[in-house]
């Protein structure tokens, strides 16, 4: 299969240091035996915390996006960094370039491409791009809950939601740099238009990863009507 995994930055620098980054890439060594794999990694903190003071410095909004896309693909360097031999040493900047470089057989990484929608989109455009049979995305909850967990002891996990609903629920969320929250409406659209196989879990277990890949029921998935 060819799979579209999308990393929370929350996850791989949830503690500023190399376990996860290894956690992932001993896994994703091990899948690409068998799969073809596009990775996209997330802004986390870091990001969060270099957009904040680039806009107490003035920048606008696609300006303090920039600076998260900027963050991003210094994840995926890291990430490239731990990947080692087994994935192509460049961070693409466009889709072409990932098709591009994914000729070579090895794992793609890549973070952020244009302002105005977080790595989320990134992953479902991707996905469209190069045709993947599925998109992981790997965050730092369950899944899609009916509020937000963190927030709500009382909110639910919902285990498969339409991309049209889906649309619905983010509609009036905040779409700041930084904060487009939990999943953006950009990668809902893509992935709506495209039918495209979508699961949301939890990365915080990495396995995940291969019980997503191997079509066990966890987190939420995303279907079409
Ligand atoms: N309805 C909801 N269901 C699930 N999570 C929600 C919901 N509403 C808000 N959230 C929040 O969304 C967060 C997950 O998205 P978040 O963007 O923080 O992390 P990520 O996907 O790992 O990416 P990154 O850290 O790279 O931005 C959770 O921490 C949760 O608090
Ligand atoms: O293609 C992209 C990717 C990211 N950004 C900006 O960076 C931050 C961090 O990315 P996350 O996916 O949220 O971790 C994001 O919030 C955007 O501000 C972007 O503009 N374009």
């Amino acid at each position: 299969m060819k799979i579209v995994v999308a990393i929370g930055g929350s996850i791989l620098l949830k503690e500023y240091d190399c376990k996860k980054f290894q956690e992932y890439s001993a896994i994703l060594k091990d899948l690409a035996t068998e799969h073809e794999l596009f990775v996209v990694v997330g802004g986390g903190k870091p990001a969060r915390e270099y957009i904040s003071v680039v806009r107490d410095l003035g920048a606008g909004e696609a300006q303090c996006d920039d600076i998260g896309i900027e963050v991003t693909r210094i994840n995926a360097k890291l990430m490239l960094s731990a990947l080692g031999d087994a994935a192509y040493q460049r961070v693409p900047h466009n889709f072409q370039e990932a098709l591009e470089f994914s000729a070579t057989g090895k794992i793609i990484v890549m973070g952020g491409t244009e302002p105005a929608h977080s790595t989320d989109a990134v992953s479902a455009i991707l996905a469209e791009y190069v045709q993947a049979d599925k998109l992981i995305n790997l965050t730092s909850v369950d899944g899609m809950y009916t509020k937000d967990p963190n927030k709500f002891d009382d909110a639910e996990l919902v285990p498969e939601i339409t991309a049209t609903d889906l649309l619905e629920f983010l509609s009036g969320k905040d779409v700041k740099a930084g904060t487009y929250e939990f999943f953006d409406t950009t990668a809902v659209q893509m992935i709506k238009r495209s039918d495209l196989e979508t699961v949301i879990t939890n990365g915080f277990e990495p396995e995940n990863l291969i019980k997503a890949v191997n079509g066990e029921n966890i987190g939420t998935k995303i279907i079409n009507e």
